[in-house]
């Protein structure tokens, strides 16, 4: 028997192994409420995790309330929650209890070694602690000038594109947003330029890879999440890679192409690097981003840690670029063959903050008052300041700027779920009690170890409960007066503003003061120099759930947002 058929027969019998297990599973869970199940094969996962599965997660909101009970695959069970309380104890208080699943840990670990996303407990609180300074206000206030500098770019390109053709012109913006991200995580947090960004012909692949991405990445959501996990470790990366080639899955193959060539990219930025560090400071400080940059932070701040507390250098390396963009590491862990996290950290910083600021100018585009008392607020600030930039102070006194962000922010989140896996049988309370099947009302869940738990961004950041019956509605006013009273006594456990948008707890987001920023700038220089307005194909336009929501036109494959620009002047 050669190498390939022992393989293949160990593959079968771990999956054996896996249906077994799978049916073990208690059914605890069935007294709570929820929707009937399509196939016993998917339960509602499909409906849950497909690009248009908006209207499926506001009926779940308003027929089952905050803590529901899903069919998960092979009939098992998962609960779905936006309950304050519950999600305070999934990913606050029993954040050791509520882990990633052990698929996924164990899959990173193979593929990136110890960093952020393959870490539990102790060594995870380690890396943050180490990698919390080079996130920091006072880090985001040194970077600001490199964050006007990409804008600036940017400004210019359009300014261009303008005065040599037609006074409006139809732009694809969210190419421009991904590009203006890619550039910005490049320099400030990488020490690399990616793009010139001077007009649409200088833009680098890795953004146009970044548009197919998630969007390919969602058609294989089920399988990543239910399969993936339990065969990632199966046979050589090589073995692995032959499989793929061997199954006539045209969005695998895909996949595989873009991870190798971000891959390919990923090992030129990061060899630059280490042969900076190598010649010492001046090298590092003639880098983009001065030396400045988080990687270049992240290395200063492990000199002066403890022993104790001090990483490891393949694990600082590891580190930075190990930034989020969950679901793609379990394609790598199928696909590449050692570690390359850079193409994580880009990913994280790009496709959220990018979605993020499409988001709030095609709303501004459709909502003309509100974009123009934004510009007058910015044109008006900009004055006291004799047309100079603004400082990260400045940033964040400008009322009616903070509230178009918080408010998008709200409405629209670019990630709308997170998943956990119970580690033990445990309880999880609830603020607002639910009726069981049986008729008695349950304030708290018993959910058995291994119980996967949805917690919904997404409706927990539209509760009518707690933002009013005008929830559903992009308001940035609302930010301008107190908020509700029952949000504020609800402690929505986000880092963020009542928000879930960047989560709660020992794993929420790190680079959400970066994302902050990144969208301040961008959208205040934008807005004083251009006017967005719809264009021709707006009604067409329809944003996608997705691993991170996009815009896409009617049934176009990859992401696009046009929009109509006009100078201001
Ligand atoms: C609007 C923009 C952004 C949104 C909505 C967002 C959202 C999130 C969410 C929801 C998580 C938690 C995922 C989970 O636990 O399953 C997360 C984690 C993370 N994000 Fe972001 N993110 C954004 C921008 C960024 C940026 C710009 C960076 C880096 C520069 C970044 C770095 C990270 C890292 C490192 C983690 C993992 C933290 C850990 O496991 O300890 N994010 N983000």
């Amino acid at each position: 028997m050669n190498s390939f058929n022992i393989q293949l027969a160990l593959a079968a019998l771990v999956l054996i192994t896996f249906w077994c297990f799978l049916h073990r599973k208690s059914r605890v869970l069935n007294n709570i409420s929820g929707p009937p199940s399509p196939s016993w094969f998917k339960g509602n996962y499909e409906q849950v995790f497909n690009p248009n599965a908006w209207g499926f997660h506001e009926f779940l909101a308003k027929t089952y309330g905050s803590m529901t009970r899903l069919h998960g695959p092979y009939g098992t069970n998962t609960l779905y929650t936006f309950d304050p309380k519950a999600m305070q104890t999934v990913l606050v208080k029993d954040q050791n209890v509520f882990e990633e699943e052990d698929g996924f840990i164990k899959g990173n670990l193979l593929i990136f070694g110890e960093g952020l996303f393959s870490t539990l407990g102790h060594r995870h609180r380690k890396q943050r602690k180490i990698l919390n300074p080079a996130f920091s206000a006072a880090h985001m206030r040194e970077m600001i000038p490199v964050f006007f500098e990409v804008a600036h770019k940017l400004e210019s390109a359009l300014k261009n594109k303008l005065q040599h053709g037609p006074a409006t012109q139809e732009v694809e913006i969210l190419s421009w947003m991904g590009r203006t991200a890619l550039e910005l995580i490049g320099q400030a947090g990488l020490g690399y330029s990616f793009d010139p960004l001077t007009d649409e012909d200088s833009a680098h692949p890795y953004s146009q890879i970044s548009k197919e991405l998630f969007p390919t990445l969602i058609r294989l959501q089920f399988w990543q999440f239910n399969i993936l996990p339990y065969v990632s470790w199966i046979g050589t990366a090589g073995f692995r890679r032959r499989i793929i080639k061997m199954l006539p899955w045209k969005d695998l193959h895909h996949m595989q192409d873009m991870i190798a060539y971000m891959y390919g990219v990923a090992e030129e930025i990061y060899k630059i690097k280490l042969h900076a560090f190598e010649a010492g400071d001046e090298a590092v400080a003639l880098q983009i981003g001065r030396g400045n940059d988080l990687i270049s932070v992240l290395m200063k701040e492990n000199m002066k840690a403890s022993e104790e507390d001090r990483l490891g250098d393949v694990e600082v390396i590891a580190q930075v670029p190990d930034i989020h963009l969950i679901y793609l590491l379990h394609y790598l862990c199928l696909i590449v063959v050692h570690p390359q996290q850079m193409n994580t950290l880009i990913f994280a910083a790009m496709d959220t903050t990018s979605s993020a600021m499409a988001r709030t100018l095609h709303l501004l585009s459709q909502h003309p008052e509100a974009q123009e008392r934004l510009r007058q607020e910015i044109i008006e600030a900009k004055h006291l300041k004799d047309g100079h930039d603004f400082s990260y102070e400045d940033l964040s006194t400008l009322p009616y700027l903070d509230a178009v962000c918080r408010e998008t922010l709200r409405l629209y989140t670019p990630v709308t779920t997170v998943t956990r896996s119970t580690r033990r049988d445990t309880m999880i309370p609830l603020l607002k009690p639910i009726i069981g099947l049986d008729g008695t009302e349950i304030h708290e869940v018993a959910a058995p170890n291994d119980t996967r738990v949805i917690v919904s961004i997404y409706n927990s950041n539209r509760n009518p409960d707690l933002w009013g019956e005008d929830a559903n509605e992009w308001k940035p006013e609302r930010w301008l007066s107190p908020l509700p009273k029952a949000l504020v006594e609800a402690h929505i456990p986000g880092v963020y503003s009542h928000l879930m948008t960047f989560l709660g707890g020992g794993r929420s987001c790190i680079g959400f003061k970066f994302s902050q920023l990144e969208m301040k700038v961008v959208i205040s220089i934008l807005v004083e120099k251009f006017r967005f307005s719809r264009s021709s194909k707006d009604s067409e336009i329809l944003w996608q759930m997705n691993t991170i929501t996009a815009p896409i036109i009617g049934k176009a494959n990859h992401p696009q947002l046009p929009m109509n620009i006009s100078l201001v002047n």
